[in-house]
């Protein structure tokens, strides 16, 4: 059964439903919301930030979840799931695939033993990943699915565009990739499907109106990326 879950996703939209934190967007209805919009709209699975979050999505739909829990714990660069008991109250909240950063960082917990945890609570792993030697590490532990979520967030300017040379790389190593990070175009996510991506994730451009808005105001004063 949970390994089906990812042979459905093949060739086939996540939509992360993750609000700017703070925002007017970040409530569990809107949440919510955000994810029927993207189930009647043809995405096969959600990426759901936080636990609260997360119940109120698993209430509305059966769609698979991919669950996250980021901290902004001034004690480790890591944010994205960093810990077994997030990883158990994930399970507990109805995630059926459990995201959480997989670099090979300082980190409170091992990749393995968050990906232990995981399958020991009947689920799938996304391990999140920023380079092709976090990738091999991840399936050296056993992880089940590799995401290009962190590439360029490990330090330095985030990049403009995707990662698709990271994709490309990762999906040669034989695992189902799911391609994440800025796909802001259709082009973009055939782009990473023809490099090798087994799915592709999309966060920013569906689900949060501010970067969007954003994104044309710079458009619209002539700015060029760089200068945005
Ligand atoms: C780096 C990091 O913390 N990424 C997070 C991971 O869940 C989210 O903030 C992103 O929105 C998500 O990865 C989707 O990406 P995009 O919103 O660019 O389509």
């Amino acid at each position: 059964m949970a390994v089906s879950i990812i042979e459905a996703l093949k060739g086939r939209l996540v939509v992360s439903c993750q609000p700017v934190i703070g925002g007017p967007m970040d409530r569990p209805e809107i949440v919510a919301a955000y994810a029927l919009a993207a189930e009647a709209g043809g995405a096969s699975a959600l990426r759901i930030q936080g636990l609260a979050n997360l119940r109120a999505v698993r209430a509305v739909t059966k769609l698979p979840i991919i669950g996250l829990i980021k901290r902004d714990d001034p004690s480790t660069p890591i944010i994205i799931t960093a810990t077994i008991a997030d990883v158990e109250g994930l399970a507990e909240a109805g995630a059926d695939i459990i995201a959480f950063d997989a670099t090979l960082r300082d980190r409170p917990e091992s990749v393995a033993t968050l990906n232990k945890t995981a399958h020991a609570a009947g689920k799938l792993s996304m391990a999140d990943c920023a380079s092709i030697a976090d990738a091999r590490a991840a399936l050296a532990a056993g992880c089940d699915v590799i995401g290009t979520t962190l590439s360029g967030y490990t330090g330095g300017p985030v990049p403009e565009d995707p990662d698709i040379a990271f994709v490309a790389a990762a999906a040669a190593l034989g695992a189902p990739v799911f391609a994440e990070g800025r796909y802001r175009t259709v082009s973009e996510v055939r782009a990473a499907r023809e490099a090798g991506a087994w799915a592709v994730v999309v966060g920013s451009a569906i689900t949060r109106p501010e970067h969007i808005t954003g994104w044309f105001v710079d458009a619209v004063s002539l700015k060029t990326p760089a200068e945005a």
